[in-house]
């Protein structure tokens, strides 16, 4: 007679009060980073079509958007500017113009909301002729880093005179964080936070992120500074940097086929640790809803769940209000 199990842990998802009580991962508003498209003109508010449910909009419908994410209880945001081709050159100047759609749509948001939280791009892509995030070599085609850091520390710079809370360079260039800190430093912005895009991959799943910004590199790719998505001892490297240069958060990107390096991180670090869910991520999971393929909501929450279970203490997400609403509903 086969031995019948002494250990049943079917005891304990015997009722949902239980499954609930023995719970180990819950989400809650507070975890959420919501991403907001910015874009030049008035009463613009414009679907971008790989991204169902998420537009791009002008200042002014900006403070109503923001005004309806933190009524859900969203109070982090993460800001990118669609900038007009006309303003574009090769050293991204427009980003450090104070006048310019990015810069004045910081001020005008937190003027409005002074509670919430910024976490501002840094990264030349967005103003980039080239469509690169670092200086272009003209001849040699190479992603200038050091020529790079002098542009981004005045991005950031300008950013925090804005009202940015948290600068957080995208770039991948070596020694940004401690090249912005030192520049925040000296200008009396030592209360501004670095949020660090630690461990950023070369990833496809960029894809609905750069239509939305019309952000695609004009020549070749991103792979000479953003990380080989084979690799994961690597991210402990650009980790122990990040945190001698000064980071206060860390950041993998993307998420979901990285959630072995967002464990990993998290066991070797005692800073926060964000997760980026990006756009193709996002897309992936509304395609499928819209064809009757998968439960859309259902996904959702086992997405973000799950990144936080990898060990993810904040998310960013275009889910953001779709998920708040859930959770606003029990
Ligand atoms: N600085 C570039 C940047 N900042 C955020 C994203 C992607 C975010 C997303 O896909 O949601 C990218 C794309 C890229 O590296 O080309
Ligand atoms: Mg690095």
């Amino acid at each position: 007679m086969p031995q019948l199990p002494t250990h049943r842990p079917r005891r304990n998802r015997k009722s949902q009060i239980i499954r609930d009580m023995v719970q180990e991962t819950r989400l809650t508003t507070h975890d959420f980073i919501f991403p907001l498209f910015l874009i030049e003109g008035h009463s613009q508010q414009v679907e971008i079509h790989s991204m169902p449910g998420i537009f791009r909009f002008s200042a002014d419908k900006i403070i109503d958007e923001v005004g309806r994410c933190v009524e859900l209880g969203i109070h982090s945001f993460a800001p990118f500017p669609s900038i007009n081709d006309g303003l574009k050159d090769r050293l991204a100047r427009e980003s450090a113009n104070p006048d310019g759609l990015y810069l004045k749509t910081i001020a005008d948001i937190k003027r409005q909301f002074p509670d919430v939280v910024l976490m501002t791009d840094v990264a030349m892509d967005p103003y980039s002729s080239d469509g690169h995030d670092g200086v272009v070599d003209a001849e040699s085609g190479e992603i200038l880093n050091d020529a790079t850091l002098e542009v981004l520390g005045q991005m950031a710079l300008a950013q925090a005179r804005a009202g940015s809370d948290i600068i957080g360079p995208s770039d991948m260039m070596d020694g940004r964080v401690a090249w912005i800190r030192d520049v925040l430093d000296s200008n009396a912005f030592s209360h501004v936070s670095i949020m660090s895009y630690t461990a950023k991959y070369a990833s496809a799943f960029y894809g609905p992120f750069r239509d939305a910004l019309d952000s695609a590199p004009k020549k070749g790719d991103k792979k000479s500074y953003q990380m080989n998505p084979a690799n994961r001892r690597e991210a402990l490297r650009e980790l122990a940097l990040d945190e001698a240069e000064g980071a206060d958060m860390v950041m993998i990107k993307p998420a979901l086929s990285y959630l072995d390096v967002i464990r990993e991180v998290r066991d070797h670090t005692h800073l926060p640790v964000t997760a980026y869910n990006v756009s193709g991520e996002y897309a992936m999971v509304k395609a499928a809803a819209q064809n009757g393929w998968l439960d859309g909501e259902k996904t959702m929450m086992e997405v973000l769940t799950s990144i936080k279970r990898a060990g993810a203490d904040a998310i960013l997400t275009y889910f953001a209000k779709e998920a708040a609403e859930v959770l606003r509903r029990g």
